[in-house]
């Protein structure tokens, strides 16, 4: 028996619409390297990570490079619920003590690390799992916070000050999805680890490799100007203007704009913050007109 065809001319017009709306996006990305930032609150649910993990893999095969940073801050507070130790958050970050400190990589490593490359090799071979304090890939120092007016210490939480991002380049010409996890060694004394932010180490290997776009993955549709006012949704802003507005961001904003400033001021030619809640967001900011979510450029684009 002959399969007949059951679309209708309508819907077959739809879907070869979408398809040949990705030509110039599929050209002007062919061989681009694209880091895509995988926070904690964006991969709770198992069906929204397979979404993710499918688009890391169409990413590979329309012949783009994706790089993986992930964080998991959810997860790291239920790891040290399970072992005791109380989540303690000073000026937006978790104050890590040298006890918590071996919960952090142990549950970013073994449970978030691991499951985002099992979800990847669904599909194949083509995930390779990184730690930033293997290889010299980032090296931090330890910050406190001002609060108040006052220094406060934050146990091993570090910002990252040199990457090494040949591990990242080797795995890339290996023809492998790279997935990093948050953590640095300290300069200061190399056999200790750092925490560190997952979207401000998302833009340090961006800006190391020179990459072409920066996408950070969040629970809300973008950067809103005037939060939380939902019609401030911004969908493109400058540099300029970012950083006029970073003084009056909240908390969970502010590590995502500095991140997205912070590439596009280094050379990162594209930022972008979109919703991780949406299933194959990821697809539509690359390969659409519109985009999705707030794009950062610079004052010169
Ligand atoms: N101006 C703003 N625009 C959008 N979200 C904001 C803003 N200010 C604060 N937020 C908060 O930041 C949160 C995202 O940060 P965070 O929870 O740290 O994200 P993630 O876990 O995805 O890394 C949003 O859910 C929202 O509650
Ligand atoms: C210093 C600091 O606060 N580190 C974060 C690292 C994980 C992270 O950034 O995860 P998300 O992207 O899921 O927020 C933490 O301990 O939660």
């Amino acid at each position: 028996m002959p399969t007949t065809i059951e679309l209708s001319l309508e819907e077959a017009h739809a879907k070869a619409s979408v398809l040949i709306e990705a030509l110039p996006w599929l050209k002007r990305y062919r061989g681009a390297i694209v880091v895509i930032k995988f926070g904690g609150n964006a991969m709770i649910s198992p069906e929204l990570a397979a979404a993710f993990a499918e688009d890391m893999v169409f990413l590979h095969h329309a012949g783009l490079r994706p790089v993986v940073v992930h964080g998991g801050g959810p997860q790291i507070s239920a790891g040290l619920a399970e072992k005791g130790i109380a989540s303690e958050f000073r000026g937006g970050y978790r104050y890590t003590s040298d006890e918590a400190i071996g919960v952090v990589r142990d549950v970013l490593r073994n449970r978030v690390n691991r499951s985002l490359v099992n979800d990847i090799n669904q599909h194949g071979n083509i995930a390779r799992s990184l730690s930033g304090e293997q290889a010299n890939l980032f090296g931090g120092r330890t910050r406190g916070v001002m609060i108040d007016g006052e220094l406060q210490d934050l146990g091993r939480v570090g910002d990252i000050l040199e990457v090494d991002p040949s591990a990242v380049l080797d795995a890339l010409d290996a023809g492998r999805i790279p997935v990093i996890t948050s953590i640095a060694y300290d300069l200061d004394d190399p056999e200790r680890l750092l925490n560190v932010n997952a979207d401000s180490a998302a833009a340090a290997i961006a800006i190391a490799l020179n990459a072409d776009k920066l996408l950070v993955l969040t629970d809300v549709a973008g950067l809103y100007s005037d939060w939380p006012n939902r019609d401030s949704l911004v969908s493109v802003i400058s540099t300029a203007e970012l950083r006029e507005l970073l003084p009056e961001l909240e908390s969970g904003m502010i590590p995502k704009m500095n991140a997205c400033l912070d590439a596009v001021d280094n050379g990162v030619r594209n930022a972008a913050i979109i919703d991780g809640r949406i299933e194959h967001s990821i697809l539509l900011e690359v390969f659409t007109q519109s985009g999705i979510g707030t794009q950062v450029v610079s004052e010169t684009e």
